[in-house]
């Protein structure tokens, strides 16, 4: 089969879009992965999965003179979000919802692959459709099985992120931190239930998330550098069963973003010092937890991101921007650290925010996108 056509690609990215799966479920996406690279002509395609990580799907395709292995890495998991973009091929999967644009970043991936399926090419590539982005670690589990030894371990790792603050189809990177990293964290506030009338009764831990939210948010504004900067979200607060029973109970998860890591562990603790006087001031349990897993800020490799930039910047067809780091989090970030790399972004403008229920990235990114990354891939494998 030659390369994927526009239409074909605009038929993969929508059939996508219809069949999100939360990390580490993708199985449907993985089966239709499999079944579309199927189509490709075979004749240098290599394709395995991890034992250990089902979900995952790893392309080898070798070259006719390599010099080096070229990684290229896709995420393909979607977030419990409820759709409401109100298009014809919205998600069919209740309450859950590609907003975050894998399907565009698959996508994009299947096509450039397709590419390099029938024009072969110089240097081997590993195509890497990583499960597990949002959350569980995808990329750590997969290098943590061993999916990245003897012949699959690419010398150089790229990958990218769609964004809707830049013109579809535009390539956005930056030198030195692209991405922040991350640590989840869980709060379990425990006190003591009782009736509504007789509070002195009970220990309220609806009161309690309240006062640990609020003092939460002076780390940032008091206890970091403003210049440096942070961020800490609570996106979930679960409390109480109905408006006349004090909770006893509570649960609270958030995530901290951060440039450095340095800046990550500094939050972290201070996290830990306010949850230790919330449970002093308010005579109740408090159980944090953190976790960066895979989370680490993702930095570009000096070299590879700077021949990059160089490459886009002078490419006929690219409309390259460059860009600030984003506090946004990625696991790339993890297999950065193991492989040198470059994460970019490309645009695929919209008025809605990643993560949004109403997120439509715009499709005339797919091409502009495949496009700009074969022809640096081509330019790559014309280095020494
Ligand atoms: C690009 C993007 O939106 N990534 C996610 C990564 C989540 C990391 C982790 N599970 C956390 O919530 O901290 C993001 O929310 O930035």
């Amino acid at each position: 089969m030659p390369a994927l056509k526009e239409a074909d690609l605009i038929q993969i990215r929508r059939h996508l879009h219809q069949i999100p799966e939360l990390a580490l479920q993708e199985t449907q996406t993985h089966a239709y992965l499999k079944a579309v690279i199927a189509q490709f002509d075979q004749t240098n395609l290599t394709v395995r999965g991890i034992d250990s990580l089902p979900t995952a799907l790893l392309v080898r395709v070798a070259g006719s003179d390599p010099k080096r292995t070229i990684g290229y890495r896709a995420d393909i998991d979607a977030l419990p979000v409820t759709e409401a973009t109100g298009l014809a091929f919205a998600s069919k999967h209740e309450n859950v919802m590609h907003a975050c644009g894998h399907d565009i970043h698959m996508t994009v991936a299947l096509g450039v692959l397709s590419y390099f399926a029938s024009h072969q090419p110089k240097d081997n590539l590993i195509f890497f459709f990583q499960p597990a982005e949002e959350s569980e670690n995808g990329g750590k589990l997969a290098y943590e099985a061993g999916a990245f030894e003897g012949q699959w371990r690419p010398d150089e790792f790229y990958g990218l992120h769609d964004t809707p603050d830049l013109p579809a189809g535009a390539i956005g990177c930056r030198m030195g931190t692209l991405f922040a990293g991350t640590t989840e964290v869980n709060v379990d506030l425990i006190g003591k239930s009782g009736h509504a009338a007789y509070p002195q009764n009970a220990n309220d831990m609806v009161v309690v998330a309240a006062q640990f939210i609020n003092q939460i948010q002076t780390i940032i504004s008091r206890s970091i550098d403003p210049i440096q900067s942070g961020v800490i979200t609570f996106g979930k607060l679960d409390a109480g069963t109905i408006r006349n029973v004090i909770a006893g109970k509570a649960r609270i998860e958030g995530t901290v973003r951060g440039l450095t890591q340095t800046m990550i562990e500094t939050i972290d603790e201070r996290i830990k010092d306010v949850a230790a006087g919330i449970a002093r001031s308010y005579n109740c349990k408090v159980d944090v937890e953190l976790n960066q897993g895979g989370y680490l800020p993702v930095e570009n490799d000096p070299k590879l991101t700077a021949n990059l930039i160089q490459f886009m910047q002078h490419a006929d067809k690219v409309n390259f921007i460059e860009t600030e780091p984003a506090m946004t989090g990625e696991d790339f970030g993890y297999l950065l650290s193991k492989i040198h790399g470059t994460m970019f972004w490309l645009g695929v403008q919209d008025d809605s925010q990643l993560h949004a229920a109403t997120f439509t990235p715009r499709e005339e990114a797919i091409e502009p996108g495949i496009d700009a990354i074969t022809s640096f891939l081509n330019y790559r494998m014309q280095q020494a």
